[in-house]
């Protein structure tokens, strides 16, 4: 595992980021989706909270969590899985598996990404509107506890210049280290442009192209916005976080 190869694999998880977003932006907001039940029928609390735990429960006996890069959101109570055995090879320390920053994601999710990128209405599609909103979850879950694979590249590359930080357990001077600023510029142009691409609108019509019109599923800049605020400054805490705990 190289610092390079990790990157391509971030460098992919965009793709799934970005047609996440554009398939969940089809949707306006749905707003029924996430209030509490009341009184509870079947089920407490909201659609989307019986949503994800239900999926996430059959997904843990389908084996989903046996990898080391998915994360749960209801972790508590998970059935076993009761998938082929598979050993993934074991390139984390241990400590990683006790880092999930889930709650997070899910309150900055709901509170402050959804109401940037979906229009308010209700067009009563609330199980398909939650099904979406699984899946940006878990493809933003994915990226953010990679910072777990990339802090262990870096600190493979270099672990004289991390461990001193390691051991005075000094938070500012490792996430001065674990920072590329070139990239994060990178990446934020390069997530806006993919916006810009996977979210046009494709016709064969060359006479008459929406292509050019600039007419996008998603606001390009908005996805920019979302890496730039919270999916990178999630990474990066979530490496700082594997880093502390790694001479443990
Ligand atoms: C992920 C990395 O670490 C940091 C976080 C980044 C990110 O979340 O995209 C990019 C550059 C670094 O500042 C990396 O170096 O690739």
């Amino acid at each position: 595992m190289s610092l390079d190869a990790v990157r391509e694999s971030l460098i992919r998880q965009e793709d799934t980021i970005v047609f996440s977003l554009i398939e969940r932006a089809k949707f306006p907001m749905n707003s029924p989706t996430y209030q509490q039940s009341k009184p509870c029928v079947g089920f407490c609390g909201s659609l989307i909270r019986f949503f994800v735990s239900e999926t996430e429960s059959l997904q843990a006996k389908a084996g989903r969590y046996q990898n080391p890069e998915e994360h749960a959101f209801f972790p508590d109570h998970l059935p076993p899985s009761l998938a082929p055995p598979h050993t993934f090879p074991p390139v984390l320390h241990p400590a990683a598996a006790s880092i999930n920053v889930n709650n997070k994601i899910w309150d900055i999710y709901f509170k402050q990404l959804l109401p940037l990128f979906t229009v308010p209405g209700d067009d009563g599609n609330y199980a398909s509107t939650a099904s979406s909103d699984l899946n940006c979850l878990q493809a933003i879950s994915r990226r953010i506890h990679y910072g777990n694979f990339v802090a262990e590249v870096k600190f493979r590359d270099a672990p004289h210049e991390y461990e001193p930080a390691i051991r005075a357990q000094d938070r500012d001077a490792l996430m001065k280290l674990l920072t590329f600023e070139a990239v994060e510029e990178m990446v934020k142009k390069r997530v806006e442009k993919k916006a810009m691409i996977f979210g046009q609108e494709v016709s064969l019509d060359t006479t008459n192209s929406t292509e050019s019109k600039g007419k996008c599923k998603i606001d390009p800049l908005l996805v920019s916005r979302l890496y730039d605020e919270w999916i990178m400054p999630l990474t990066k805490f979530v490496q700082v976080e594997y880093l502390l705990r790694r001479l443990d």
